[in-house]
């Protein structure tokens, strides 16, 4: 323990307002998510209602739903762990090894989010419009898992070597480290449990959610919305890409640098999913009626989104991986003293996070659908453009950090953050 804080002595950088913001993100994100799911189901849903449509504390629990989530982490544990598809190696640690990660999300895909789960739901007779009656107590029992690991990731982590540790959430300070995570890639035999997190249970919670409040507007109005069935669509496009590019998961941020911590815990298990399936659940209670010109303009909006996510992501993977591959070997580069190169042509030089400029778009596709009436389904492009403007920051102070004169050489190459001539 001695060892391991000398070693990380030089982490003192905080990062999400320092110990105050990791005393208090823990306590007000999971209150906002039971705050947004109350205001999504009552007939207003304004978030500016006083008083709040907070629930009865009676509302708060509900015996299922510990099972359901227990048995959901299970199911998912397993086909993680189910020996299909290939096997990858992470980046370069600090102590020169990679680790091995399962690649196989693209072989379940298919079987695993459009079938096997639906039609176990449905075998078993269970109606997936329950989810949506059920939605407050599955959020109050991931929250309260998603404590309990980073409870668990904090304590574990006293016994990681030093350099199994992660550099920003090791200050010595007990509540910023439970909130940045101290260990970066926790394992339980070859059970990697930060990747899991990150690409399972929540994310594909998120569209089994979807599909629930789907088949919940079935239930009530006898068939599917325009608008419902494009918010599921984006949405499992979005999932179902997650999952086929899974290799590219490995060189996030969350992966490469970030530790294990409750941010990231809460974030997977239970912001992911209770927060990204809003805009559904706002149009079980809050039906629209799109015109097919309006709707053909949102799903020209989430092409465009998508193709600029998806292509600028693939880019940066493939040279990351394998700069002399025939797609990445003409673009434009710059040299870093690391010996690692910088893309400064092709979308890289277009602006310096693509990739987020495409995903912002498709979060504004995947509002739109709800309409303009309300600004609650729009809580997810305004809370997403905020996280994607405060992490490209974080990315800049890293990449100035790890490549100096060359990063600043880069933005002076490529000026604008994420929309071309706007940031
Ligand atoms: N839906 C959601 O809730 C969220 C989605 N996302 C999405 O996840 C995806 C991954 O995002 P994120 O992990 O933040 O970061 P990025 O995939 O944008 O990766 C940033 C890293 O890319 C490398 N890089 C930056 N510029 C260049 C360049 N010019 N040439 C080559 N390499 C470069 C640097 O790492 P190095 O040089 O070390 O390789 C840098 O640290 C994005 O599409 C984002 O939109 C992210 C957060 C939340
Ligand atoms: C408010 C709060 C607690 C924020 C924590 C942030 C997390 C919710 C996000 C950090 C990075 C994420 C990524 C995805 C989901 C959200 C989190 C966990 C991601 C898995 C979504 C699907 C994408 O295709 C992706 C794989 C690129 C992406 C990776 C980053």
């Amino acid at each position: 323990m001695k060892s391991n804080k000398r070693a990380l002595s030089h982490s003192t950088e905080r990062e999400f307002g320092g110990a105050l913001g990791a005393t208090l993100i823990p306590v007000f994100l999971p209150l906002t998510v039971l705050y947004l799911l109350s205001v999504c189901r009552s007939p207003g849903a304004s978030v500016l209602q006083w008083p709040p449509p907070l629930p009865p504390t009676a509302h708060l629990l509900d015996p299922v739903a510990p099972v359901i989530i227990a048995v959901w982490v299970a199911l998912q544990g397993f086909l993680y762990l189910l020996p299909v598809g290939k096997v990858s190696e992470g980046l370069v640690l600090r102590d020169g090894t990679k680790l091995r990660y399962p690649i196989n999300g693209k072989e379940q895909q298919v079987c695993h989010v459009h079938g096997v789960l639906l039609g176990l739901c449905l075998w078993l007779g269970m109606p997936l419009g329950y989810l949506f009656d059920l939605i407050i107590p599955l959020a109050v029992c991931a929250i309260a898992t998603s404590y309990l690991l980073a409870l668990y990731l904090y304590i574990r982590s006293f016994w990681a070597p030093n350099h199994a540790l992660a550099l920003g959430g090791n200050t010595g300070n007990p509540l910023y480290d439970f909130f940045m995570g101290r260990e970066l890639n926790p394992r339980i035999g070859r059970f990697d449990l930060k990747y899991f997190c990150e690409l399972r249970p929540g994310l594909i919670g998120w569209v089994v959610l979807n599909l629930g409040m789907l088949m919940k507007e079935v239930e009530l109005r006898d068939s599917p919305s325009l608008a419902m069935l494009l918010v599921n669509g984006f949405q499992l496009l979005y999932v179902s890409d997650a999952l086929w590019n899974e290799e590219a998961v490995l060189t996030t941020m969350d992966i490469v640098h970030d530790g294990f911590g409750f941010m990231l815990a809460f974030g997977d298990l239970a912001w992911v999913p209770f927060t990204y399936s809003l805009q559904a659940m706002f149009l079980v209670v809050h039906p629209q009626t799109l015109s097919p010109l309006a709707a053909t303009g949102i799903v020209l909006l989430n092409g465009i989104g998508y193709y600029i996510f998806r292509k600028s992501n693939s880019q940066k993977n493939q040279f990351r991986r394998n700069p002399t591959h025939p797609s990445v070997a003409n673009l434009e580069t710059i040299a870093t003293a690391t010996g690692k190169r910088l893309l400064v042509s092709g979308w890289w030089g277009f602006v310096r996070h693509p990739n987020y400029l495409g995903d912002i778009l498709m979060a504004l596709a995947w509002s739109l659908p709800c309409g303009v009436s309300h600004l609650l389904p729009y809580f997810y492009l305004i809370y997403f453009t905020v996280l994607l403007v405060h992490r490209e920051d974080r990315d800049a102070r890293q990449c100035r950090a790890k490549y100096g004169l060359a990063w600043d050489t880069y933005c002076r190459r490529v000026p604008y953050r994420i929309i071309p001539y706007v940031y």
